[in-house]
Protein backbone atom coordinates (compact mmCIF):
# COMPACT_ATOMS: atom_id res chain seq x y z
CA UNK A 1 0.00 0.00 0.00
CA UNK A 2 1.52 3.33 -1.06
CA UNK A 3 1.13 6.56 0.80
CA UNK A 4 -0.19 9.40 -0.83
CA UNK A 5 -0.04 13.04 0.03
CA UNK A 6 -2.87 15.58 -0.86
CA UNK A 7 -1.69 18.99 -1.09
CA UNK A 8 -4.88 21.34 -0.72
CA UNK A 9 -4.94 25.28 -1.06
CA UNK A 10 -7.85 26.15 1.03
CA UNK A 11 -9.17 28.90 -1.03
CA UNK A 12 -12.27 27.86 -1.96
CA UNK A 13 -13.50 25.70 0.64
CA UNK A 14 -16.64 23.92 -0.95
CA UNK A 15 -15.08 23.51 -4.07
CA UNK A 16 -12.14 22.29 -2.25
CA UNK A 17 -13.79 19.73 -0.48
CA UNK A 18 -15.30 18.17 -3.72
CA UNK A 19 -11.77 18.21 -5.14
CA UNK A 20 -10.23 16.13 -1.91
CA UNK A 21 -13.53 13.90 -1.82
CA UNK A 22 -12.67 13.02 -5.76
CA UNK A 23 -9.04 12.64 -4.89
CA UNK A 24 -9.50 10.38 -2.02
CA UNK A 25 -12.12 8.16 -3.23
CA UNK A 26 -9.44 7.19 -6.29
CA UNK A 27 -6.48 6.67 -3.94
CA UNK A 28 -8.65 3.97 -1.77
CA UNK A 29 -10.12 2.36 -4.56
CA UNK A 30 -6.69 1.87 -5.68
CA UNK A 31 -6.11 0.52 -2.80
CA UNK A 32 -3.46 2.94 -1.31
CA UNK A 33 -4.16 5.23 1.72
CA UNK A 34 -4.35 9.18 1.48
CA UNK A 35 -3.29 12.01 3.95
CA UNK A 36 -3.93 15.61 3.86
CA UNK A 37 -2.04 18.90 4.04
CA UNK A 38 -3.33 22.17 3.88
CA UNK A 39 -1.75 25.36 2.51
CA UNK A 40 -3.08 28.78 2.55
CA UNK A 41 -3.00 29.01 -1.61
CA UNK A 42 -2.26 27.26 -4.83
CA UNK A 43 1.49 29.17 -4.45
CA UNK A 44 2.19 27.63 -1.71
CA UNK A 45 1.65 24.09 -3.03
CA UNK A 46 5.02 23.15 -4.53
CA UNK A 47 6.98 24.11 -1.65
CA UNK A 48 4.92 22.20 0.67
CA UNK A 49 5.08 18.98 -1.63
CA UNK A 50 9.03 19.38 -2.13
CA UNK A 51 9.30 20.09 1.90
CA UNK A 52 7.23 16.98 2.33
CA UNK A 53 8.68 14.68 -0.46
CA UNK A 54 12.05 15.11 0.97
CA UNK A 55 10.98 13.18 4.18
CA UNK A 56 10.76 10.37 2.43
CA UNK A 57 7.20 9.41 3.56
CA UNK A 58 4.99 9.96 0.64
CA UNK A 59 5.07 8.04 -2.64
CA UNK A 60 3.15 10.08 -4.26
CA UNK A 61 1.59 13.60 -4.22
CA UNK A 62 -1.98 15.03 -5.33
CA UNK A 63 -2.20 19.01 -5.43
CA UNK A 64 -5.55 20.34 -4.97
CA UNK A 65 -7.30 23.80 -5.52
CA UNK A 66 -9.02 26.57 -7.42
CA UNK A 67 -7.52 29.43 -8.75
CA UNK A 68 -10.29 32.14 -10.40
CA UNK A 69 -10.32 35.07 -12.57
CA UNK A 70 -10.13 38.12 -10.71
CA UNK A 71 -9.66 41.81 -11.75
CA UNK A 72 -5.75 41.52 -12.27
CA UNK A 73 -2.70 39.93 -13.40
CA UNK A 74 -2.68 37.71 -10.27
CA UNK A 75 -4.71 35.23 -11.57
CA UNK A 76 -2.13 34.64 -14.31
CA UNK A 77 0.77 34.63 -11.74
CA UNK A 78 -0.91 32.02 -9.29
CA UNK A 79 -2.37 29.39 -12.19
CA UNK A 80 1.08 29.83 -14.76
CA UNK A 81 3.59 29.69 -10.97
CA UNK A 82 1.68 26.84 -9.31
CA UNK A 83 1.78 25.11 -12.65
CA UNK A 84 4.89 25.63 -13.76
CA UNK A 85 6.20 24.52 -10.23
CA UNK A 86 4.43 21.42 -10.00
CA UNK A 87 6.16 20.40 -13.42
CA UNK A 88 9.63 20.76 -12.46
CA UNK A 89 8.62 19.06 -9.44
CA UNK A 90 7.70 15.94 -11.77
CA UNK A 91 10.86 16.55 -13.83
CA UNK A 92 12.87 16.04 -10.47
CA UNK A 93 10.86 12.51 -10.39
CA UNK A 94 8.34 13.32 -7.89
CA UNK A 95 5.42 12.02 -8.55
CA UNK A 96 2.57 14.52 -8.63
CA UNK A 97 -1.20 14.75 -10.38
CA UNK A 98 -1.96 18.43 -10.93
CA UNK A 99 -5.63 19.15 -9.75
CA UNK A 100 -5.15 22.68 -9.24
CA UNK A 101 -8.28 24.28 -11.45
CA UNK A 102 -7.68 27.13 -13.42
CA UNK A 103 -10.96 28.91 -14.07
CA UNK A 104 -13.15 32.30 -15.07
CA UNK A 105 -15.61 31.80 -12.58
CA UNK A 106 -17.51 29.30 -9.76
CA UNK A 107 -19.62 27.74 -11.81
CA UNK A 108 -17.22 26.54 -13.77
CA UNK A 109 -15.31 25.48 -10.95
CA UNK A 110 -18.40 23.43 -9.77
CA UNK A 111 -18.26 20.79 -12.76
CA UNK A 112 -14.92 20.37 -12.71
CA UNK A 113 -14.44 19.68 -8.91
CA UNK A 114 -18.04 17.68 -8.70
CA UNK A 115 -16.95 14.32 -8.75
CA UNK A 116 -20.82 13.22 -10.43
CA UNK A 117 -19.15 15.45 -13.36
CA UNK A 118 -15.69 16.03 -14.44
CA UNK A 119 -14.35 14.71 -10.95
CA UNK A 120 -10.96 16.38 -11.91
CA UNK A 121 -9.62 15.57 -7.91
CA UNK A 122 -10.30 12.10 -8.75
CA UNK A 123 -8.52 12.38 -11.91
CA UNK A 124 -5.23 13.94 -10.29
CA UNK A 125 -4.82 11.30 -8.13
CA UNK A 126 -5.08 8.62 -11.09
CA UNK A 127 -2.68 10.84 -12.88
CA UNK A 128 -0.31 10.87 -10.01
CA UNK A 129 -0.64 7.35 -9.48
CA UNK A 130 -0.01 6.30 -12.80
CA UNK A 131 3.33 8.04 -12.16
CA UNK A 132 4.30 6.33 -9.26
CA UNK A 133 3.91 3.35 -10.96
CA UNK A 134 6.09 4.86 -14.15
CA UNK A 135 8.66 5.45 -10.91
CA UNK A 136 8.58 2.13 -9.66
CA UNK A 137 9.21 0.73 -13.35
CA UNK A 138 12.14 2.89 -14.29
CA UNK A 139 13.61 4.58 -11.17
CA UNK A 140 12.57 2.35 -8.03
CA UNK A 141 13.34 3.86 -4.91
CA UNK A 142 16.26 1.76 -2.55
N1 LIG B 1 -6.09 34.19 -5.82
C1 LIG B 1 -5.89 32.89 -5.44
C2 LIG B 1 -4.81 32.54 -4.63
N2 LIG B 1 -3.96 33.49 -4.21
C3 LIG B 1 -3.08 33.33 -3.09
C4 LIG B 1 -1.74 32.77 -3.47
O1 LIG B 1 -1.83 31.41 -3.85
C5 LIG B 1 -0.78 32.84 -2.26
O2 LIG B 1 -1.34 32.13 -1.18
C6 LIG B 1 -0.48 34.24 -1.83
O3 LIG B 1 0.00 35.01 -2.91
C7 LIG B 1 0.59 34.25 -0.73
O4 LIG B 1 1.79 33.64 -1.18
N3 LIG B 1 -4.61 31.25 -4.28
C8 LIG B 1 -5.48 30.26 -4.69
O5 LIG B 1 -5.29 29.07 -4.35
N4 LIG B 1 -6.54 30.59 -5.47
C9 LIG B 1 -6.77 31.88 -5.86
O6 LIG B 1 -7.77 32.13 -6.61
C1 LIG C 1 -6.33 34.56 -8.65
C2 LIG C 1 -7.00 35.84 -8.90
O1 LIG C 1 -6.90 36.38 -9.97
C3 LIG C 1 -7.87 36.47 -7.91
O2 LIG C 1 -8.25 35.70 -6.84
C4 LIG C 1 -7.29 37.76 -7.46
O3 LIG C 1 -8.24 38.72 -7.78
P1 LIG C 1 -7.86 40.19 -8.24
O4 LIG C 1 -7.07 40.07 -9.52
O5 LIG C 1 -9.23 40.82 -8.48
O6 LIG C 1 -7.09 40.80 -7.13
Amino acid sequence: MAKILIVEARFYASLNDMLIAGAQAAVEAAGHEAELLTVPGALEIPGAIALAAESGEYDAFVAIGVVIRGETYHFEIVAGESARAIMALTMDGIAIGNGILTVENEAQALVRADPAQKDKGGEAAKAALALMALGDRFAPRG
